[in-house]
């Protein structure tokens, strides 16, 4: 079947009532990957000079996670006949038959207009925006557009995910600053080796559903040297922090051998081409991938904390 027609019977569905309860609701706001995007925004709130009232703070995070969230409910909004295409995604609530298209289109909206007038209203009107931006550019730029169209679709729609610290960031001083470009440069550097690697061993799924992933439109000895070409611009790009002094020693060190990691396993990913050995490397690298990004904030963070407690500045 094709994701036409796929599309043309969801839209018979999509008024008759699911039977989706609030398990299916939570899954929707994609919890597991939203996760480390929550916890990056939680960074870029934590280091970002000044300081904010903790319940002003606790108040932006919550917004920026049901931000989150209610762009992972749109996505499947609207990529429904692509997920009930897709092995790895044909369970989830809308081709699961548990919740209808409009009903995670209504769920979605609302949170997301929610979230934003939230933040605006109670801490501030910039931090506000750039969330409506994201949720607009993950939905819109990157799900409606992109994904089906380009094979650069996650490296340009993949700044979305890349604003989370940022957005914390302006919550705290009302500013976009270097400091907050650059985490934003690290995970849009990271972006496309944490998804290409995924897509080596998950190609025949975006092929079967038509998606222009970088492994089925470019193949996969092209799509390993682009890895390749990312890792090695992410592994000094993770350094940065330090370098402009907004990352410690410890993170200076972290982020050097992190990033070391990183790129001997993206090379191993370049050099092994053929069977169980290439498969093996690619799911090593997707996995590390999260580990680095996870570490690299996490440390940022653990430094910053034990300094301001240290000295007394927070
Ligand atoms: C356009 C950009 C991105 C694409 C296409 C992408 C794609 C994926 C896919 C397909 C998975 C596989 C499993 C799943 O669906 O749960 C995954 C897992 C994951 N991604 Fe990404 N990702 C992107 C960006 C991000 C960003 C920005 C973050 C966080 C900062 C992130 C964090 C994660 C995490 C934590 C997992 C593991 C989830 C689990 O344990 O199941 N991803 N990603
Ligand atoms: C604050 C805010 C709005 C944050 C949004 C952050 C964001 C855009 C994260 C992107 C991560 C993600 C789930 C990509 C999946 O791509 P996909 O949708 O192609 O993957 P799928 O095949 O699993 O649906």
């Amino acid at each position: 079947m094709s994701l036409a027609e796929v599309r043309e019977e969801m839209v018979d569905e999509a008024w008759a009532g699911g039977q989706g309860g609030v398990g299916d609701y939570l899954a929707l706001l994609k919890p597991r990957v939203m996760s480390l995007v929550i916890f990056t925004a939680l960074v870029g709130i934590a280091i970002a000079p000044g300081g904010i009232h903790p319940v002003l703070g606790f108040t932006a995070l919550l917004c920026i996670a049901i931000g989150a969230g209610a762009s992972g409910a749109l996505n499947m909004w609207y990529d429904a006949d692509i997920d009930r295409v897709m092995s790895r995604t044909r369970n989830r609530p809308i081709p699961a038959g548990k919740v209808t298209r409009s009903e995670a289109l209504a769920f979605g909206m609302t949170l997301a207009v929610l979230s934003v007038l939230v933040l605006g209203l109670l801490v501030n009107w910039l931090s506000a925006g750039l969330l409506a931006f994201t949720i607009f550019f993950y939905v819109v730029i990157y799900t409606m557009w992109l994904k089906r169209s380009t094979p650069q679709n996650i490296v340009i729609g993949g700044a979305a995910g890349a604003f989370p610290p940022m957005v914390g960031w302006a919550a705290v001083t009302g500013s976009v600053s270097l400091e907050s470009i650059v985490l934003f440069l690290i995970i849009f550097m990271w972006t496309p080796p944490h998804f290409w690697a995924l897509a080596l061993f998950k190609s025949s799924d975006y092929e079967a559903a038509g998606v222009p992933m970088m492994p089925v439109v470019a193949g996969d000895a092209s799509t390993r040297n682009q890895i390749l070409l990312y890792s090695l611009i992410l592994a000094p790009v993770g350094v940065l922090p330090y370098a402009l002094g907004f990352g410690g020693l410890v993170y200076g060190v972290t982020s050097g051998v992190l990033g070391a990691a990183f790129l001997l396993l993206a090379y191993r990913v370049w050099r092994n081409r053929e069977g169980d050995e290439a498969r093996r490397s690619a799911i090593r690298l997707f996995s590390f991938s999260i580990l680095y990004l996870f570490l690299l904030f996490a440390v940022l963070l653990g430094e910053h904390l034990a300094v301001s407690l240290l000295t007394g500045v927070a």
